[in-house]
């Protein structure tokens, strides 16, 4: 059975690791509280990312945490990841379903209004609205959403959304409070002395926003 929680969600970057590996961050980070996480290498073999993701695998085991892999489908069937994320030029998402089978988690980018009604005819697990601020991290993006744009977006989409782009604990609020049901985040954790204390921030944020909007 296919379940998972968007609330807070960590996308991996070794080179924002502060010179720490990325098991540490991940283990880090799940103590944390993280509910997703995501490896996702751009400057990686094929053999490093396939060996990364096996000990992130055994890292998130004990915690029941989904690892989703970041474009590479093939590095996702390998090892049998929970699922993969893709963007809008990266595999299609028919060919990508069709290769993983209905159990596994298929999230897609949406970057305009447009992708999300055309990810309304597809049965992907999630959307990733991005960016919804402009990041160091990702320079290749589109325009960012700004909070305006998650709300259009939820409002019209069929289907559980994160925000990614510039969250951290100063606007992690806003994003939950726009309609998304979750965040991204790159270097809030990756990057922070404490991850695990940043993870925790984090989490305490999106739990008191997630109550305040049920109560209200
Ligand atoms: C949760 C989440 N949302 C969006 C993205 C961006 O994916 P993509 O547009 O394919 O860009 P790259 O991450 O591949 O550079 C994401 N990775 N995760
Ligand atoms: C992986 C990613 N995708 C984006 C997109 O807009 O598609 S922005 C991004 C990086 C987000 O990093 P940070 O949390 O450090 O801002
Ligand atoms: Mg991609």
């Amino acid at each position: 059975m296919k379940s998972f929680d968007l609330s807070l969600y960590l996308v991996t970057d070794r080179s924002l690791s502060l010179g720490r590996t990325l098991e540490y961050i991940v283990t880090e980070a799940a103590k944390g509280g993280v509910t997703m996480v995501q490896l996702r290498e751009k400057d990686c073999s094929t053999l490093e990312f396939y060996q990364q993701a096996m000990l992130l695998k055994e890292c998130l085991r004990p915690y029941n945490i989904p690892l989703i892999i970041n474009d590479r489908l093939d590095i996702a069937l390998a090892c049998d990841a929970e699922g993969l994320h893709i963007g809008q030029s990266d595999m299609p998402y028919a060919i990508a379903r069709k290769l993983l089978g209905k159990d596994k988690i298929i999230g897609l980018s949406v970057e305009c209004l447009q992708d999300a009604i055309d990810a309304n005819e597809l049965d992907v697990d999630y959307i990733g609205i991005s960016p919804v601020f402009g990041t160091p991290t990702k320079t290749d993006t589109a325009p960012a959403l700004g909070l305006n744009g998650i709300r259009e977006i939820v409002k019209i989409s069929r289907h559980p959304a994160v925000g990614i782009g510039g969250i951290n604990r100063t606007n992690a609020a806003n994003i939950i409070l726009a309609g998304a049901d979750g965040i991204s985040v790159v270097s809030a954790i990756t990057s922070a002395t404490d991850p695990k204390e940043a993870a925790l921030q984090l989490r305490s944020i999106i739990n008191q926003t997630i109550k305040k909007t049920i109560n209200q």
